[in-house]
């Protein structure tokens, strides 16, 4: 029963299509990590992702396909986002969410930085063909002014994604303070 209830509660702070946490998840995990980094004045970064003209490769290529690309992404976070400080989780939709606890605010750019280059040079293999596609990201690192609270830091990045979206897309947009 105890193994049936901690199986229940694993399954409910996962995304079933991408293996990472889904909302619930992440902010259980990361809650804690992001007070205890702001109390220690420790670097954080928050960053939101969120796959480019994603309607058009649903609409043109079907649901499967569009599945197949949120599955890639996945991956793709879980391999550049390995360390126990690292958190990686799917907000929803097509929108995915990175809360990185140790180093530096430059070190953290370079790491969404390889995150944007491998899914732009990236090809999910799906009936036959090759699917391309970019993602936004807007990141706000605090590392001096710790004064933003959690839902702060998520609004100001959510603000920078924006910027990015509207100035192109298939970049990064990021601030520290
Ligand atoms: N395949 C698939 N599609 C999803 C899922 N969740 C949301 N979507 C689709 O994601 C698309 C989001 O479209 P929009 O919000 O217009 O964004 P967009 O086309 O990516 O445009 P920009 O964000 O401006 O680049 C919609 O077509 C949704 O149906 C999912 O779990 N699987």
């Amino acid at each position: 029963m105890k193994l049936i209830n901690e199986k229940l509660e694993f399954l409910s702070r996962q995304d079933q299509l991408t293996n990472i946490f889904n909302r619930r998840g992440f902010e259980l995990a990361t809650q804690k990590v992001f007070k205890l980094a702001v109390r220690n004045k420790n670097t954080v970064t928050f960053a939101v992702l969120d796959v480019d003209n994603f309607k058009f490769i649903n609409d043109s290529l079907g649901h499967s396909a569009g599945d197949k690309c949120l599955e890639f992404i996945g991956e793709r976070l879980r391999d550049i986002f390995k360390r126990d400080t690292d958190f990686v989780g799917r907000y929803g939709g097509e929108e995915f969410v990175v809360l990185i606890a140790e180093g530096t605010g430059d070190m953290h750019l370079d790491l969404l930085e390889r995150l944007r280059a491998s899914i732009e040079s990236g090809r999910v293999p799906y009936e036959g063909q090759q699917v391309k596609m970019t993602v936004s990201i807007g990141a706000y690192t605090l590392s001096e002014d710790f004064s933003l609270s959690y839902e702060g830091i998520i609004k100001k990045a959510d603000d920078l994604l924006y910027i990015s979206k509207r100035s192109g897309k298939n970049k990064i947009t990021h601030k520290e303070q």
